[in-house]
């Protein structure tokens, strides 16, 4: 070998060398191998730049489900009616995004009220007020009537819960599973009462932190104290879910209420993960 062909064969190694500790630096940067990097460039950057979409899509999604959840819970039920009417995408932006908190959760409060209806046969006609996507009404035989501030299927009558168009005693079994959200739910629990038969069902299930009076929530035994009042009996407080309480009220009387005391309760709020 001649002396110029020993100095090439140098160059080309230190070339080798100086390839290898530059992929080597970004690949610890992005904490990945650097065989990784070398063996499938183009690969590698397309996948990445595709997470990254994905990332951010998600992101952009998570934030506008906290926007029109917030604002849900901040204004009236007629205020929440006209924003869905304005734009009704944004109802499956928002479940969308409940779904999967939901999806979190270790037990569905809508799983635990289907089967109370369930065990008590089809017979009883059913309100389901603020229904979503209309689980509880595919899930069980009975006639069912579900409203929400937007309708995504046939089934569902699109309507502020504070004014159903159902008639006066007409329903066995009422629920609000996890829908008292407007500033003003005393207003549908009243309709709940006026649509309800004597000696029917009030269910409603709430977000625990609502009613945790050690985080600015309401005291439970207020909230059940206000429905009593209403003209109900409480009938069971379930409190061992982690994430909810189950209340169960029954119809008592016919009274025309005067001057309940409403607790406040707190909007549930759900932080960026
Ligand atoms: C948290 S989601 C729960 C949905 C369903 N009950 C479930 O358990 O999957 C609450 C629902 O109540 C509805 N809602 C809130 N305020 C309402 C109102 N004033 N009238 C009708 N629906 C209302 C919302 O649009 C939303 O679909």
């Amino acid at each position: 070998m001649t002396e110029e062909q020993r100095r090439s064969k140098k160059r080309k190694r230190g070339h080798r060398r100086k390839e290898k500790s530059i992929s080597g630096a970004v690949a610890s940067k992005n904490n990945v191998s650097s065989s990784t990097i070398v063996a499938t460039p183009a690969k590698s950057s397309s996948k990445s730049s595709s997470s990254f979409l994905d990332k951010m899509k998600a992101r952009l999604s998570g934030g506008y489900f906290r926007m029109i959840n917030e604002k849900l819970y901040t204004c009236s039920g007629d205020e929440a009616l006209k924003y869905f009417k304005e734009d009704p995408s944004l109802f499956n932006v928002y479940h969308s995004g409940y779904q999967a908190q939901m999806s979190l959760w270790p037990e569905q409060p809508n799983d635990i009220i289907i089967k109370w209806i369930k065990d008590r046969g089809p017979s009883l006609v059913v309100a389901d007020f603020g229904c979503g996507d209309a689980r509880l009404s595919r899930s069980v035989k009975n006639k069912v009537h579900s409203f929400d501030l937007v309708s995504n299927d046939p089934s569902v009558i699109a309507c502020d819960m504070s004014q159903t168009p159902l008639d006066s005693s007409s329903v066995d079994v009422a629920v609000f599973c996890l829908s008292l959200m407007g500033t003003n739910f005393p207003s549908y629990l009243q309709e709940a009462n006026r649509v309800l038969k004597p000696r029917g069902w009030l269910l409603i299930a709430e977000v625990k932190s609502r009613f945790d009076p050690n985080t600015g929530g309401a005291d439970p035994d207020k909230f059940v104290k206000a429905i009593c009042e209403l003209g109900f009996a409480s009938t069971s407080k379930d409190f061992s879910n982690k994430m909810f309480i189950l209340f169960h009220f029954q119809k008592k009387e016919k009274r025309k209420p005067k001057g309940i005391v409403w607790p406040e309760l707190k909007p549930c709020l759900y932080k960026r993960r």
